[in-house]
């Protein structure tokens, strides 16, 4: 592993970070009813960023069903995050891109995006990717899946002390996500999550009740 930068990271203290906050991620397919859905999700509160996380369509047929998602967002104040595409969020003026680990350099995503682009990077269950995350200049690093998740195949499965790692060591924040409910939810802000990402614990019910679940669990 090459060495990282001694300038690399800053001791934060723990009360100075604000309380866990809920990032959703859109269903892998979405219809027309879906607009209503995320406003009613988004009318709750306590929502930080929206991510729109499409499989097996291309840009064009994403950009087509964006506009009143991202409407949403603005109206609500929150991040409107494109998934895998750095192309798509420029074209779209987003708030942020999230990158696979084979979706891009951060770097040359900050170059395109600007310096106030939110750009996420996928770290699995992994300290060094987390780290070079951090050094190409990532704004938040996302660990997962940490528990059972049927809305992607992953063989990762970190354990839940990776969050208080990073919290403790970096600055930037941590996001947790895979198969995450009202149900084991409260684990993880414990250790050290930022920010909750949840797709279908709050797409298979009422979307309003289930943010509104999840904010309790927030609270402790
Ligand atoms: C917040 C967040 N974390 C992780 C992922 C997974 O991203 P990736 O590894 O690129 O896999 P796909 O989402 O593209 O299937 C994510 N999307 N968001
Ligand atoms: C995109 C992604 N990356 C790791 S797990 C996962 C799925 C998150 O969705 P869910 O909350 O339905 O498990």
């Amino acid at each position: 592993m090459p060495p990282l930068g001694a300038d690399f990271g800053e001791r934060f203290a723990r009360e100075r970070r604000p309380a866990c906050q809920l990032y959703l991620i859109s269903p892998p397919t979405i219809d027309a009813a879906f607009t209503e859905q995320l406003i009613r999700a988004l009318g709750e509160g306590g929502v930080a960023a929206f991510q729109l996380r499409l499989k097996g369509i291309d840009d064009h047929a994403i950009a087509a069903l964006a506009p009143p998602l991202q409407r949403a967002c603005a109206d609500a104040e929150v991040a409107f995050i494109i998934n895998d595409s750095i192309g798509l969020a420029k074209r779209l003026g987003a708030d942020g891109v999230h990158l696979g680990q084979d979706d891009g350099d951060p770097r040359e995503a900050r170059e395109i995006l600007g310096k106030e682009a939110q750009i996420g990077v996928t770290c699995h269950d992994s300290r060094h990717l987390a780290m070079e995350a951090g050094e190409a200049g990532a704004d938040y690093v996302a660990f997962g899946a940490f528990y059972p998740t049927t809305t992607k195949e992953t063989q990762h499965r970190p354990d839940h002390a990776i969050l208080t790692w990073w919290q403790t060591l970096f600055g930037a924040p941590c996001v947790a996500i895979g198969g995450i409910t009202p149900d084991n939810a409260r684990p993880l802000v414990e250790a050290g999550a930022d920010f909750l990402a949840v797709s279908s614990a709050i797409w298979s019910g009422d979307p309003a009740e289930r943010v509104r679940a999840f904010a309790a669990v927030m609270r402790g």
